[in-house]
């Protein structure tokens, strides 16, 4: 793919599309079957770069992992706990949930580890999950004393008890101490400090915990406690992946039509689903079957909205917005700064752009749509940025997206995906 694609107008997209699997259930699961007696068979997975290497370090860790790119399915050895290789440097390009559970994960081995991404990589936090890490008993620090990647693990193994976790950055700090917990010597009680960001997805680690057999007493997500256990290794099944599917929502609502996302459901375990919640106080319809659910666009209004749990969907919320009759604030989501790129500030940018006023939050922005034109659209090498923003260019002529490929990191196939779904050629 060349490094720009201009997205051409579309006529409501009526149509279903079955999107790649969850990149946080394939990468969750990974790490499940890792650690679990016997093998797993993982159907549905994720084929992308976050998935990927997340694979290639398991590997490095001495886990066999056999992978079949074509059918999408993962068979995995599982050790029982243990982690073969004493010594590895493991490469997790941008991978936030690949850096934060395997960080957890390599601490319940015996040797030293290291873990390093690409320079936006070394600009993520990841301070509060090696302190908690060191309370537990293991020898961990940022290599540059920065409180960001490079890590490195010295370990003997997780010794347990308990300790504190901070909630306020990133959630994957506490999933990733959850799913290595039942390995520590003694059981795990994580306190959870500052109000907990994203929890869907610590619902979503305690729900694949159970699935392989360890029961995580999670209470009100304040406290949690993670008994010794063992996980089992089993089949699998990972669900179409929510974020993605948000942008096709997104596409129906933007064109007035009418796209069923197939695979999920209102009982998905990823919470990314609510974003049609959204869509439909913006005046879409939502229909909610057994196994997809369905959105019809319609014109669309502004909202205020808390979007703290379902932070990944912010952008694709507001290449919406650009649409609606009034303005649209969004809040609670100060953690978006901490991801691929600053997803306000840049994000808030590029809106403007694209013709709108926008005000920037300390935790959200407000929208307000003003006259849209075309425009080059930088991505930051967010895939969010690109997969969100080009949906503004199915209605207005003229939009640009630069770096497209910056989508493999969750979704190697969308810009061709959406030009199916929509009837259309992308230049
Ligand atoms: O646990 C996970 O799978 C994820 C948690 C979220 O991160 P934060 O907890 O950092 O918000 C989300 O943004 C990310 O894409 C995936
Ligand atoms: C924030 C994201 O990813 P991660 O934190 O896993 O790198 C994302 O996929 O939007």
């Amino acid at each position: 793919m060349t490094s720009r694609i201009e997205i051409s107008p579309a006529p409501p997209i009526l149509g279903s599309i079955l999107p790649p699997g969850s990149k946080s259930l394939t990468n969750r699961a990974l790490v499940i079957a890792a650690l679990a007696e016997g093998d797993s068979v993982l159907t549905g997975a994720l084929e992308s770069e976050d998935t990927h290497v997340m694979i290639d370090s398991l590997r490095q860790l001495g886990i066999e992992v056999q992978h079949d790119s074509h059918a999408k399915v993962i068979r995995v050895a599982g050790t029982g706990g243990a982690i073969p290789a004493r010594e590895a440097d493991l490469f997790v390009a941008n991978s936030g949930t690949t850096i934060r559970f395997l960080t957890a994960m390599v601490a319940t081995g015996d040797g030293k580890y290291r873990l390093d991404g690409i320079p936006r990589m070394r600009e993520r936090p990841i301070k509060d999950l090696l302190d908690t890490l060191s309370r537990l008993g293991v020898t961990c620090r940022s290599e540059t004393g920065n409180g960001c990647p490079p890590v490195v693990v010295e370990t003997t193994g997780l010794v347990g008890g308990a300790a504190k976790i901070a909630g306020d950055i990133s959630s994957q700090y506490l999933s990733g101490l959850m799913m290595a917990a039942p390995y520590a010597a003694s059981g795990v009680t994580l306190e959870v400090v500052g109000e907990l960001v994203s929890k869907p997805y610590v619902q979503m680690t305690a729900a694949i915990m159970s699935d392989f057999g360890v029961t995580v007493d999670a209470g009100d997500l304040t406290k949690l406690v993670i008994p010794p256990g063992k996980y089992q290794g089993r089949e699998y099944a990972i669900e179409p992946d929510a974020s993605a599917a948000s942008y096709f929502w997104g596409a129906a609502a933007i064109t007035g039509g009418s796209v069923t996302v197939e695979g999920l459901s209102r009982e998905a375990l990823q919470g990314d689903v609510a974003f049609c919640e959204c869509l439909e106080q913006m005046g879409c319809q939502v229909e909610y079957g057994e196994n997809s659910i369905k959105v019809i666009g319609s014109r669309v209004h502004g909202i205020c909205i808390d979007m703290n749990a379902i932070s990944d969907t912010v952008q694709t919320l507001a290449a919406v917005a650009l649409f609606a009759d009034g303005p649209t604030t969004v809040t609670g989501v100060a953690h978006n700064r901490h991801k691929e790129t600053d997803r306000i500030g840049d994000l808030a940018r590029e809106l403007r752009k694209l013709g709108a006023i926008v005000e920037e939050l300390e935790d959200g922005l407000t929208i307000i749509p003003g006259k849209l034109q075309g425009a080059e659209i930088e991505t930051y090498n967010d895939h969010r940025m690109a997969m969100s923003l080009a949906l503004v260019g199915l209605r207005q002529p003229g939009v640009v997206i630069l770096n497209p490929t910056c989508t493999n990191k969750t979704y190697p196939h969308y810009f061709a995906d959406l030009a199916r779904l929509a009837g259309v050629n992308f230049q």
